[in-house]
């Protein structure tokens, strides 16, 4: 659906993206992450034929977007950052403006504004004034008007930004519901949001892609891989503990966390890259016969994750 290759783009003299090269499958819900400045919107609004590249290539469900703008804005729903509304137009008005602009006539108009009114959960505020409308209501008057003319991929610029948990948690079901039938690229700085939605992540830093895969393989990259350290609370010997556990041979180090008073203790025990040492830390456990309270793994997290790949 997207195929980038070496796409460069300078602002008068400034490198904003220096090269980078990834491509989305058909159906794919990417996450596509990276600190402020790192080149995201960019590279969406080259995707959606807002800007020109530079240099490179880039193309959306098979047409260069430089050769066939027409036909890659057919195909590519963009919501913007800052969803710029008429504020003075009701919504239903300001959908069938825009499904008009985007060459939809006929009895084609008033079915795919009724559609999108019901997809993104606003027919109750139809005849609403955008000016009127809260924030989280005016996030998916943007994403119906993304959707009005039924692209094949969208393009969503932070979709949850300024918006309440609960509207958060609400836009999130429906970009996973809209993910049946469409392939689309998020922007996001809520990481545990793109944790929960997307197949897979691609990290942008500095205009360079640092990382593109599932957020279980990125997990390997950081420090106790995809199984993750242990945290134990039991009853032992801080010291004769930590001796223990450090004997495994697939222990990298045992980490002292907290002692309470009555002999409890909590332990964390991080494995050498690519070893699962659940096994071997019960057996210890076991043969001491120590008391154990607590158990559970530290998995690293896409925050974790974002912040090794991406900070100075
Ligand atoms: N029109 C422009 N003219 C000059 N520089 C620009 C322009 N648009 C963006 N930039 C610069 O290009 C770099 C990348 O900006 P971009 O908006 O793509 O980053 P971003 O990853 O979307 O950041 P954020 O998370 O803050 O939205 C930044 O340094 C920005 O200042």
């Amino acid at each position: 659906m997207i195929k980038v290759e070496n796409l460069v783009k300078t602002y008068s003299g400034y490198t904003a993206l220096q090269g980078i090269s990834f491509e989305v499958k058909k159906g794919e819900i990417v996450g596509f992450l990276g600190p402020n400045g790192a080149g995201k919107t960019t590279t969406m609004r080259i995707l959606s034929c807002y800007l020109p590249p530079t240099s490179g290539k880039v193309e959306v469900a098979g047409f260069d977007v430089l050769q066939k703008p027409l036909e890659v804005k057919k195909r590519v729903g963009y919501m913007p950052e800052n969803v710029p509304l008429y504020t003075d137009l009701r919504v239903n008005e300001y959908l069938r403006y825009r499904a008009k602009l985007k060459g939809i006539r006929g009895s084609m108009l008033n079915e795919r504004v009724q559609s999108v009114l019901k997809l993104c959960h606003i027919e109750d505020v139809a005849s609403s004034m955008i000016g009127n409308l809260s924030k989280g209501y005016r996030q998916r008057v943007g994403l119906a008007d993304a959707l009005v003319h039924d692209p094949e991929l969208l393009i969503l610029d932070e979709p949850t930004i300024g918006l309440d948990p609960n509207q958060i948690r609400s836009v999130r079901e429906l970009i996973r519901s809209l993910g049946q039938h469409h392939t689309i690229i998020l922007s996001s700085h809520i990481l545990s949001e793109v944790e929960a939605v997307c197949s897979r992540v691609l990290i942008i830093n500095k205009g360079k892609i640092e990382a593109a895969d599932t957020p279980e393989n990125l997990s390997k990259l950081v420090r106790g891989g995809s199984i993750g350290a242990i945290r134990l609370e039991i009853l032992c010997k801080p010291s004769v503990g930590k001796e223990a556990f450090e004997r495994l041979e697939e222990v990298e180090e045992v980490e002292i966390v907290e002692e309470y008073p009555g002999g409890w203790v909590i332990l964390q025990i991080w494995p050498k890259p690519g070893n699962d040492i659940r096994d071997g830390v019960y057996n210890v456990i076991q043969k001491n016969g120590w008391k154990i309270r607590e158990m559970s793994r530290i998995r690293a997290t896409l925050e974790d994750i974002f912040v090794e790949l991406t900070q100075d």
